[in-house]
């Protein structure tokens, strides 16, 4: 294991970053070779001869992912909120385990270069897992050689408890916690597991192939070794949420589509009303950024699986089979909540869809990005599975917390599940050429 404080001799592994707070990240050209192209370099037995020569598509500066699997790294918003969900998701949360500010900006430096790297299906370093010195651990953990860039995406996160208090401020960046970065309070059905809540940063790995998002992790956090420390992680698959039509609706663990009536991200008007922090909203740094809530709800599975289909439709208030509103034909038909039949409103006054909907919470919306997932079961038998959700919104405060209070009132879903961890996160805007991800947070 090496870590920034205890550098690889490697000549460019884990800890080549400086301290600098003004560091730039932009990597020299030797940067652009892939997992791929390394792999097939070996295979057929090719002497590396250079990044262009060994494999051109995943050189740094790329912009052209739409036909591609490489999502750009660099923009005015991170990646991995807008992006396409990808079937596959890695979260990690860390704690700070150090308290020297320098030490934490060398660290985001240094993970923003190899974060980069990772995301055009690179290694961690340039010598990477076969290419370093024998006697020397290897740069790159080693299991992705021969992968894709996946469409990972890394997005990065800072929970409230990195910002610390005035009178406990340290890393000195009190006074630039944002104000929608509240406490998240405590909802009725909370049972909340404070080991798998919270944490300082957040990295959120999306990407096609679990292997890769794994592989980030995994890399990410072994370079922070002495700095930062897992604190704890969750592994996602299925998404559980489109963010677009072009995309087909993906179905949670609960058999129902999932995602029909998520934010579009192609409507950029919706996305700055409700997902990105504009100029004046709060502190200055924040601007493009967003924030992030994740919740652990366990679905409490075998009882779900009992409910009659007629229970389980009026839980959503949607038909199990096409997704479309109860009442209506088809998936993307509108909702219309004052429709009623002979027994009353189509759909239930505690449906899910009816409590969350910006018609019943004054025109609040979000964008959800969440995940299946099943981590084997609980030692009484029953599966420990569920979705672990994902929001980003402007201002959780105003967005999130109206709309789960609503929701942990009288949603018919709660029944059926149960709230188990709880983080939120700020989400810095994207990054800048010569950019960091402590840039932004650390510059006065
Ligand atoms: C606080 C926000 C939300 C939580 C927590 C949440 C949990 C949760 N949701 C499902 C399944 C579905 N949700 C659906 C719609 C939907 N859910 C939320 C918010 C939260 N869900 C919103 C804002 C909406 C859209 C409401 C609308 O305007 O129509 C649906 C219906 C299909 C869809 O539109 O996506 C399903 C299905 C589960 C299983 C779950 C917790 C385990
Ligand atoms: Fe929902």
């Amino acid at each position: 294991m090496s870590s920034a404080a205890d550098p690889v001799d490697t000549g460019g592994g884990p800890g080549a970053a400086s301290s600098d707070e003004s560091t730039s990240t932009t990597e020299p050209a030797r940067a652009g070779i892939s997992r791929r192209g390394l792999f097939g370099a070996f295979g057929a037995g090719v002497a590396l001869a250079g990044a262009g020569a060994v494999a051109g598509y995943a050189t740094a500066g790329r912009t052209d992912a739409a036909d591609s699997d490489v999502v750009p790294f660099r923009g005015p918003h991170q990646s991995g909120i807008v992006t396409a969900v990808q079937d596959r998701m890695h979260f990690a949360a860390f704690d700070v385990v150090t308290d020297s500010r320098s030490a934490l900006v060398a660290l985001l430096a240094e993970w923003t270069i190899v974060a980069e790297r990772l995301t055009r299906g690179a290694e961690a370093y340039p010598d990477g897992a076969v290419d370093g010195k024998l006697l020397a651990p290897p740069s790159d953990t080693g299991e992705a050689l021969g992968l894709p860039a996946g469409r990972l995406t890394l997005t990065i996160g800072f929970g409230p408890s990195l910002f610390g208090t005035a009178a406990a401020d340290r890393f000195g960046i009190a006074h630039r916690r944002p104000r929608a970065l509240a406490d998240i309070p405590h909802f009725p059905n909370d049972k909340l597991d404070p080991a798998r809540s919270g944490g300082d940063i957040a990295i959120q790995a999306c990407a096609d192939d679990p292997q890769v998002a794994v592989h980030a992790v995994r890399n990410l956090a072994r370079i922070g070794v002495g700095t930062v420390a897992v604190r704890w992680t969750q592994l996602g698959f299925g998404r559980s949420s489109s963010t677009s039509r072009s995309q087909t609706t993906p179905r949670n663990l609960m058999g129902f589509k999932d995602g029909t009536n998520n934010l579009d991200v192609t409507d950029e008007s919706a996305l700055t009303e409700h997902v990105w922090v504009a100029p004046g909203d709060d502190q200055p740094w924040l601007a493009g950024g967003s924030y992030l809530v994740a919740r652990r709800i366990r679905m409490l599975i075998e009882g779900w699986d009992r409910a009659t289909l007629a229970e389980q439709e009026r839980v959503f208030g949607r038909t199990k089979g096409s997704g479309a509103p109860i009442g209506r034909p088809a998936e993307f038909d509108s909702v219309d909540l004052a429709a009623t039949g002979p027994d009353g409103p189509l759909i239930d006054p505690n449906a899910h869809i009816r409590l969350a909907s910006h018609e019943s919470l004054g025109g609040i919306r979000i964008l959800r990005r969440g995940y299946n997932f099943t981590d084997g079961t609980d030692g009484f038998g029953h599966l420990d599975a569920g979705l672990f959700f994902i929001a980003f919104c402007r201002d959780p405060q105003r967005q999130f917390v109206p709309m789960q209070r609503a929701l942990g009132r009288s949603d018919a879903l709660n029944e059926y599940i149960q709230h188990v961890a709880s983080a939120q996160f700020v989400v810095p805007p994207g990054l800048l050429p010569g950019e960091h991800w402590g840039t932004r947070l650390f510059t006065d």
